[in-house]
């Protein structure tokens, strides 16, 4: 990864992971929150525990993008940031071609999960509107299933995210951890100890207290989807009877 993110990387993670505080201003996360939220309402998949848009469109079957750009609201001034920033720059197509945007009530969360093999293994999360903590399970060695051991230890890290933040996960984080938020409406234990990424936190004196109440939380989910099919060959393929 590149030279400007290396005061970003947390070093008390394995793998490399990389946090930036205010990566937005709170004029653009004011703009962007408008515009997730003037969408048509189809365009949002209710989930049991939160509510998902997927941006440009969902992948098929075989995990296949059609190839559509993003809408403006997001891509700048996000997508150059990443590009100065390099983060995207190993990636097959240098750049991600694929976001979806979670919001979550409080009490809202999701399940300890991995993002599996359609995406480059790099996932870059732009929080909104409040912050979260991200919770990382190591998966099971034994089985390599992906079943979480949530009940039995815990979360081995746990980030904090604050608003405006911009957290990127990659390497064995990606393939070896499972990540998830819990269903709470508080999050606490927020101390240097227990938050991996406390040193890189922008403003620690809002969680002096050492807990938040849960507010409604958005996060924009950047990534590169490997296998990308033009609109053209898609109708070859689907007349190829
Ligand atoms: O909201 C987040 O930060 C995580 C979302 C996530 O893990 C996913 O969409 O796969
Ligand atoms: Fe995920």
């Amino acid at each position: 990864m590149s030279a400007p993110l290396d005061t970003a990387r947390i070093t008390s993670l394995p793998e490399n992971a990389y946090y930036i505080p205010n990566f937005i201003t709170v004029d653009e996360e004011e703009r962007i929150l408008k515009k997730i939220n003037s969408v048509p309402i189809p365009r949002w998949t209710q989930l049991s525990h939160r509510r998902l848009q997927t941006w440009p469109s969902a992948l098929n079957k075989s995990n296949t993008l059609l190839a559509a750009p993003l809408p403006d609201w997001l891509h700048e001034p996000i997508i150059s940031r990443f590009k100065e920033l390099g983060c995207f720059s190993d990636a097959p197509h240098k750049a991600p071609n694929h976001v979806l945007i979670n919001e979550y009530c409080p009490g809202q969360g999701i399940m300890p999960h991995e993002d599996g093999p359609a995406y480059y293994p790099l996932v870059a999360t732009i929080s909104l509107a409040a912050p979260i903590v991200l919770d990382l399970y190591e998966k099971k060695v034994e089985t390599d299933t992906v079943d979480a051991e949530k009940e039995d230890t815990g979360p081995k890290y746990r980030i904090l995210q604050e608003p405006r933040s911009l957290l990127i996960t990659t390497g064995s984080l990606y393939t070896q951890y499972l990540h998830g938020i819990a269903n709470t409406l508080k999050d606490d234990a927020l101390t240097p100890e227990s938050i991996c990424n406390w040193s890189l936190v922008g403003d620690q004196q809002a969680y002096k207290t050492g807990a938040y109440e849960r507010q409604t939380r958005v996060s924009l989910t950047y990534r590169d989807v490997l296998k990308v099919a033009k609109l053209g060959n898609s109708i070859k393929f689907l007349n190829r009877k």
